[in-house]
């Protein structure tokens, strides 16, 4: 795992968003339509923000970039909950995207149960050959999407549904709809972002639940790791817990 160490939550943001847009900008330039998996909390919100105001976001087609998220609240569509409202205020305001290409898991009041609509979004991303960058934030208990520390979801090998429906999770709203490990582990990168006092326990314990070969009673955010690249982005606050 890297760690790339920035003096406060802004930095950051702009640090990730830089390195992302440089990313997306190489992928198109071979072609490629880059997928790339959000996130929720003020981690990824603050990530997008840093994109959206980007001076060089016009270096790439943001209507060709698909679009995934690492976890859904269970709430309806255009709820101020959901992850995917983040997403629309802070980055696709500002650049032109291909609705097709952005997938939203479907919202309660989509007539879906929450089971069905895991199951819809599994089937999706098992459909999708390769993940360029997964971003997710950790949590102050070291979860990442909405898999958190001690729950069956983790011990999901490679035989698990792509994504999973969540129920009672400790980090309100209760419903979810979240990629399971081996969707987020098939991402050549994973980037973690963690900010701030409150993180340092978890990011403490992630580094050594990661150097000691991330085992099945690993934090949830040192069992994802990219097939090219891991990446904790973190400021100094966060990085406290180790010295
Ligand atoms: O749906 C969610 O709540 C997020 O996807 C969640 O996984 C978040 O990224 C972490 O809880 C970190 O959130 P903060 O960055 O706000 O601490």
């Amino acid at each position: 795992m890297r760690i790339s160490e920035h003096p406060d939550p802004d930095a950051v943001a702009a640090a990730i968003a830089d390195e992302l847009l440089g990313l997306l900008r190489d992928r198109q330039r071979s072609d490629a339509v880059p997928v790339v998996v959000l996130t929720g909390g003020t981690g990824g919100a603050r990530a997008l923000a840093a994109l959206g105001a980007h001076p060089r976001r016009g270096d790439v087609d943001w209507r060709r970039i698909r679009f995934l998220w690492g976890d859904e609240r269970w709430v309806p569509a255009g709820h101020p909950e959901r992850n995917d409202r983040l997403a629309d205020e802070a980055l696709f305001s500002r650049v032109e995207t291909d609705p097709a290409l952005v997938h939203r898991v479907a919202g309660s009041d989509a007539g879906l149960s929450l089971e069905d609509a895991a199951r819809a979004y599994a089937e999706l991303v098992a459909g999708i050959d390769r993940i360029d960058v997964a971003l997710n934030g950790v949590g102050e208990d070291g979860h990442v999407a909405s898999l958190f520390p001690g729950r069956p979801e983790l011990l999901a090998g490679e035989t698990a549904p792509a994504a999973l429906a969540i129920r009672e999770s400790p980090k309100p709203p209760p419903e979810r709809v979240t990629l399971a490990l081996r969707s987020l582990n098939r991402a050549e990168r994973v980037w973690l972002v963690a900010t701030g006092a409150g993180k340092a326990a978890a990011v403490a314990r992630l580094r050594a639940d990661a150097a000691g070969g991330a085992g099945p009673d690993a934090l949830p955010a040192a069992r994802v790791a990219g097939t090219r690249e891991t990446v904790l982005w973190a400021d100094a606050a966060a990085l406290s817990g180790m010295h």
